[in-house]
């Protein structure tokens, strides 16, 4: 009845009233715009199951993908909870609607809802919303199934085309399962810590944001178990690199391009991957050392090592080129691991300071990884034969986890024979020799 200046009147009073007198503001996220998801509404559902918000609300909703081990847990419609950031406080609240549709059906309408105070408007908008995606994005990583890539023989690098391919990637070897010195392990977990967290400290001194490993040592003394361990431990999938797939460095530097970020690229048996491994022997030995250096070789940083694919050369500095030259910029967040079981025959420039930020010795078994080892396969914490076995480490009895973890499979039912199988094995295996057997395990590499 009111001529439509004075509603408008009104309406812009009640609107200031409102502003006055209810110090909140409430966002609506709905589940779609028009025909499209809304990311920040996935994103908003991940982020509540990762910071594991849903916990204090009445009623859940439990979800798992067909063929995933992981479960979920999201809000329920109706459900509402509270989050704090930076002393702010934030209320969330899932709904849900049925609505009609036009053929006469019903679908369920989603969204949140997000409730703030006024005066937090400026801390919430940009960074909560940053953190919002930075955990979906993480937390989604971590429950995804991993993938195991290799290069395959029939990749076309004309169209980089079929480069890689994946598999599921199901290892069950982890930190808890690996049979090395306590004090070792932690070092590489808190390395890895360290690498992950760090990507402000790389971006200020410069640096691309990968790592390098070096894992070296006998046959059976558990590499692979190692990179496996580490993968299950940062949730990264693996690029399980075949040097002798790549036939020269610009097939490599495809190869190394296509990889994603968090991953792990391994290289396994260095030193079986050289044509000749050692570059000193390699020079005068090679037959292709004698033929006159192609420019690429002439300008190569470090023209010592070479790798014989199918027909073509890859050198070590092109390897080398993407960890710490300029192609290290193409993607970040990557650990390149080598492994070798001959460390003294790889080149220098690879043991250079620098190279390789973390050289890892898997030794023989120790006594601390021999009780590890024990303890996983057949539960015992301790034995009446164990200080002789600790006695039979010590004096020089060479034995990989690889050897003990058999043994122990195959008399696992009998716990006291098991035992004693060990120790007549290791008898055998005693060396008179006083070398020292376990020297230092882990060392970082110099820094530059
Ligand atoms: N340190 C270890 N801790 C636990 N298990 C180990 C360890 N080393 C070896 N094993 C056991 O021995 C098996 C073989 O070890 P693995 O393949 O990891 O050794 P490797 O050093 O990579 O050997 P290679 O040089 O021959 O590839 C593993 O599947 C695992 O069961």
């Amino acid at each position: 009845l009111l001529p439509a200046e004075i509603t408008d009147a009104l309406n812009r009073a009640l609107r200031l009233l409102n502003w006055y007198f209810v110090p909140y503001v409430a966002f609506e996220i709905p589940e779609f715009e028009g025909s499209s998801i809304n990311e920040l509404y996935k994103n908003v559902q991940l982020h509540l199951t990762a910071r594991d918000l849903c916990r204090s609300a009445r009623k859940t909703v439990l979800c798992r993908v067909k063929n995933s081990t992981n479960t979920t847990t999201t809000l329920a419609g109706g459900e509402a909870v509270v989050e704090t950031f930076e002393g702010a406080k934030i209320w969330w609240t899932h709904t849900v609607h049925g609505h009609k549709q036009s053929d006469g059906g019903s679908q369920d309408q989603r969204s949140y809802s997000m409730k703030i105070h006024k005066r937090d408007r400026d801390k919430i908008f940009p960074a909560y919303l940053d953190v919002i995606r930075e955990n979906a994005v993480n937390f989604q990583h971590k429950n995804r199934e991993m993938l195991l890539y290799s290069n395959s023989k029939s990749a076309s690098f004309s169209t980089g085309r079929h480069l890689w391919q994946a598999v599921h990637f199901k290892h069950p070897s982890t930190f808890d399962t690996i049979a090395m010195e306590p004090s070792q392990l932690q070092s590489i977990k808190a390395d890895l810590d360290a690498f992950v967290a760090g990507k402000e400290y790389f971006q200020r001194v410069g640096r691309p944001w990968k790592r390098g490993y070096l894992l070296y040592g006998p046959a059976g003394s558990g590499k692979s178990s190692m990179i496996a361990a580490i993968a299950n431990y940062l949730k990264w999938d693996v690029y399980d690199l075949e040097l002798t797939q790549a036939r020269s460095n610009a097939e490599l530097k495809q190869l190394l391009i296509q990889t994603t970020n968090k991953s792990i690229i391994v290289i396994e048996d260095i030193d079986c991957s050289a044509s000749l491994a050692n570059p000193r022997s390699r020079r005068t030995a090679s037959p292709w050392c004698e033929t006159p250096p192609s420019s690429e070789e002439e300008g190569a940083a470090e023209p010592g090592m070479r790798f014989e694919g199918n027909g073509g050369r890859i050198t070590l500095s092109g390897l080398l080129n993407f960890t710490d030259g300029l192609w290290s910029c193409c993607g970040n967040e990557r650990i390149l691991i080598f492994t070798t079981n001959h460390v003294e025959e790889l080149d220098d420039a690879l043991l250079r300071p620098g190279r390789m930020d973390l050289h890892i010795h898997m030794s023989y078994c120790s006594f601390a990884a021999f009780k590890t080892l024990v303890l996983n396969y057949l539960l015992l914490e301790s034995h009446i034969l164990f200080p002789k076995v600790e006695k039979l480490l010590c004096s020089g009895a060479r034995v990989t986890p690889a050897q003990v973890s058999e043994i122990l499979i195959q008399s696992r039912d009998d716990l006291d024979g098991a035992v004693q199988k060990l120790v007549s094995f290791m008898e055998h295996r005693t060396m008179s020799s006083s070398a020292k057997i376990f020297p230092e395990t882990l060392h970082h590499a110099p820094k530059k």
